[in-house]
């Protein structure tokens, strides 16, 4: 079992207050993910519940028993951090089993559980070796594996992929999302990067500024945000935001498309304007138009589409899929 439940966390340095009432129920087996711009408060939440920083006031929550008295050893959580933080003069296995070995666990108990989690990770001809004989993407698995072998009720991962490069990310990413299909295990993941997000959470939690801006799966937050904040930090390239009174709305503030949401023709449609920047991108093309109505605004369209700067063309937004918001921001239904 691993369920964790906040209740009003609040967290103050001195006279700023970086977390500002956070609530949250997480379910057993559940993969959630904290996204939100940089300075949001994600890490500071993560250290909170993982007993490595303390909330100013509110509570945590671990299968139901508070856990604020309980020191970080003793959570039941590991915590896989960007930086890996292996210790060098140790070989992978010696690394995976320290903890354990830490903890007292008997030493034919730590051979097993690290031969397990070397098996599930691909790390099997690299036991012998030290943290500096590995690349980058190996390390961040020792790491992962690590915390495996502690069968904790929590995993915490704190921005694990960041330090690698596209590729092995991508790799990494779906190794992560295999990981937790196998083993049920709740898993909280903290990322900036929104693609992240969006592949591996059954749930998304987007903060910003110490405050839960909306909670939801993943689709759910592209095709409902809830309001300008999540709309603009969710999809990519980010949603166009045109001033309603340019287009003569008066009781609407602002209207949002998506850029895969905007159609373009060379002869007729609802805004005209001029190609200011092309984009290729291979599978599919960014267009970023200058129109008289709406301002400048960025298309996303699928394949190649060959035009070039300074070209006339209209672009036309499907109505069904364009989103309002009021002056404070809010969605309007
Ligand atoms: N020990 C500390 N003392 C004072 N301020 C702190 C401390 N730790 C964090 N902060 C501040 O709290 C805010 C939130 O930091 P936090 O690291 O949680 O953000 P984050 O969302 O994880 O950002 P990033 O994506 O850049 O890692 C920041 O403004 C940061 O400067």
């Amino acid at each position: 079992m691993g369920t964790l439940k906040l209740e009003n966390i609040r967290k103050s340095f001195g006279s700023v207050d970086v977390l500002k009432g956070i609530d949250l129920d997480v379910r057993d087996g559940e993969l959630v993910v904290f996204v939100g711009p940089s300075g949001c408060g994600k890490s500071t939440l993560l250290r909170i519940i993982a007993g490595l920083e303390d909330a100013t006031s509110g509570e945590v929550l671990i299968d139901g028993e508070a856990a604020g008295h309980i020191p970080p050893a003793k959570r039941g959580i590991a915590m896989v951090f960007q930086t890996y933080a292996l210790y060098p003069h140790l070989t992978v296995r010696d690394n995976m089993g320290l903890g354990l070995k830490q903890a007292g666990t008997p030493a034919a108990e730590i051979t097993t559980r690290v031969a397990k989690a070397s098996a599930m990770l691909s790390l099997d001809d690299y036991l012998t070796r030290r943290p500096a004989e590995l690349s980058g993407g190996q390390r961040q698995r020792v790491a992962i594996g690590r915390a495996l072998v502690r069968e904790p009720k929590l995993f915490l991962f704190d921005e694990p992929l960041s330090n690698l490069d596209a590729a092995l990310r991508v790799n990494t990413r779906l190794e992560i999302a295999r990981l937790h299909r196998e083993l049920s295990a709740t898993m909280i993941y903290v990322t900036h990067d929104q693609v992240e997000a969006m592949t591996l959470a059954d749930k998304i939690v987007v903060l910003n500024n110490g405050r839960i801006e909306q909670i939801g799966a993943p689709m759910e937050l592209y095709n409902s945000p809830a309001n300008l904040f999540v709309a603009g930090f969710i999809g990519s390239p980010k949603m166009n935001f045109i001033d309603a009174e340019r287009l003569g709305h008066h009781t609407v503030k602002t209207i949002g498309v998506r850029p895969e949401h905007i159609t373009v023709d060379p002869k007729a449609g609802t805004w005209q304007g001029s190609v200011m920047h092309v984009e290729h991108l291979g599978p599919d093309t960014n267009l970023y138009l200058d129109s008289k109505e709406a301002g400048l605004i960025t298309i996303r369209i699928f394949g190649e589409y060959r035009t070039e700067p300074g070209a006339l063309l209209y672009a036309t937004p499907d109505s069904a899929r364009t989103y309002r918001f009021d002056a404070a921001g809010q969605i309007i239904a």
